[in-house]
């Protein structure tokens, strides 16, 4: 916990319209992408904020954080001084928090990696509308929602995009920028510039469902658990057929326990709502049942596998 620094006022910026000229970050949400997008921010010189509603939140991903930032420091140094250095330095750019509305006060951006619900993140960002200085440009994190939607709640619609990262953060070379159709060219400009600076290769999107990765990847995962539903071959097998098979780092079935099986219900309710008609986006009973007993994957221990917590 010594790493971390508390929450202190930031230099003020009105330069956060021009390319690369993001310096004061707030990230909302402290889980699996929350903590990794302040993490690399951090890494990368900006200075952090990262919120998230309670303290032990707080901690769980400070902890997450520094066994993170440890695997990449020893990636870029090995085990040599410059290592700590690069570790200490980079949490002294983080600071945490509670309280979301106060957290905004001297953001050039707000990145937001709360849970994947509509109205949830409507009222966040209603909230934040008023409180964030009017230059700072408002971003989500979704998975699969509409941005349009989402930016609907605010006043700022021309400071407002889409950042999709990808899990786990410090490795996903990808950003997915996204704008809607009142995005400023200028906000788009930033959104890359800094996506840059957070040493990401950017993809431009259109606001459409699943962006470009999940508009592939979500599709293969529903037919994944529909082979297991039907008995046609077991987890463990898909996953080493399309490790072995295909090449993918992680099977389907160990991808949706990384990735949270709560938030993959959350996509595939809110697909299936948005297209009843689809019959690829029907609700799967062994998915509902997993998430309804709190197997959510990695971060609980068991989803479709078990893990050693
Ligand atoms: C019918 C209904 C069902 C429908 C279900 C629908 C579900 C819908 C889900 C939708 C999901 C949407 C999610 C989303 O929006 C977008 C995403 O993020 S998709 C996920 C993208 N991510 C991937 O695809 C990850 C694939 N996996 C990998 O690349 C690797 O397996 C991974 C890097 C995670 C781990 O690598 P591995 O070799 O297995 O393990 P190592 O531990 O050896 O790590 C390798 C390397 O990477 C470093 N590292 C790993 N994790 C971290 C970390 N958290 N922080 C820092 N560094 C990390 C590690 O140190 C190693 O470095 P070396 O130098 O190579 O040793
Ligand atoms: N899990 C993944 O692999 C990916 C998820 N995403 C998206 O990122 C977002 C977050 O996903 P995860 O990090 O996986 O979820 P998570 O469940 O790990 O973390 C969400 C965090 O947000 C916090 N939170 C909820 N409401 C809040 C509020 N009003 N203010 C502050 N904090 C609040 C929760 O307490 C929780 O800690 C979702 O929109 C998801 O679709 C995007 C890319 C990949």
């Amino acid at each position: 916990m010594a790493f971390f620094t508390t929450l202190t006022s930031r230099t003020f910026s009105h330069s956060a319209m021009m390319s690369n000229s993001i310096k004061n970050v707030t990230v909302i949400g402290s889980g699996l992408m929350g903590a990794g997008i302040a993490q690399v921010a951090a890494q990368t010189g900006h200075s952090v904020i990262m919120v998230d509603i309670d303290d032990a939140l707080v901690s769980k991903a400070q902890k997450r954080i520094q066994d993170s930032i440890q695997r990449v420091a020893k990636k870029k140094f090995g085990e040599n001084e410059e290592a700590s250095k690069f570790i200490s330095e980079s949490l002294s750019h983080l600071t945490t928090s509670t309280d979301a509305v106060t957290s905004v006060g001297s953001a050039d951006l707000v990145v937001e990696a709360i849970v994947e619900n509509l109205d949830i993140k409507k009222k966040l960002f209603m909230q934040l509308d008023k409180a964030a200085p009017s230059h700072t440009i408002f971003a989500s994190n979704t998975s699969s929602l509409s941005i349009a939607k989402i930016a609907d709640a605010t006043d700022r619609k021309d400071r407002f995009g889409g950042l999709h990262f990808f899990n786990p953060v410090p490795v996903m070379k990808l950003l997915e920028v996204v704008r809607i159709a009142e995005t400023s060219q200028d906000t788009y400009d930033a959104m890359c510039g800094w996506g840059k600076a957070m040493g990401k290769v950017t993809v431009e999107c259109k606001d459409t469902p699943g962006f470009i990765v999940n508009r592939l990847l979500v599709p293969y995962m529903f037919e994944a658990v529909r082979i297991l539903e039907r008995g046609d071959a077991s987890a463990r097998d898909i996953d080493t057929a399309m490790k072995l098979g295909a090449g993918y780092p992680m099977g389907p079935f160990e991808l949706m326990d990384y990735v949270g099986l709560d938030t993959g219900k959350f996509i595939v309710d809110g697909w299936h709502k948005e297209f009843p008609d689809e019959s690829i986006f029907n609700p799967s009973p062994l998915l509902n049942k997993l998430v309804e007993e709190g197997k959510l994957g990695v971060k609980t221990g068991e989803g479709f596998y078990k893990y050693k917590k």
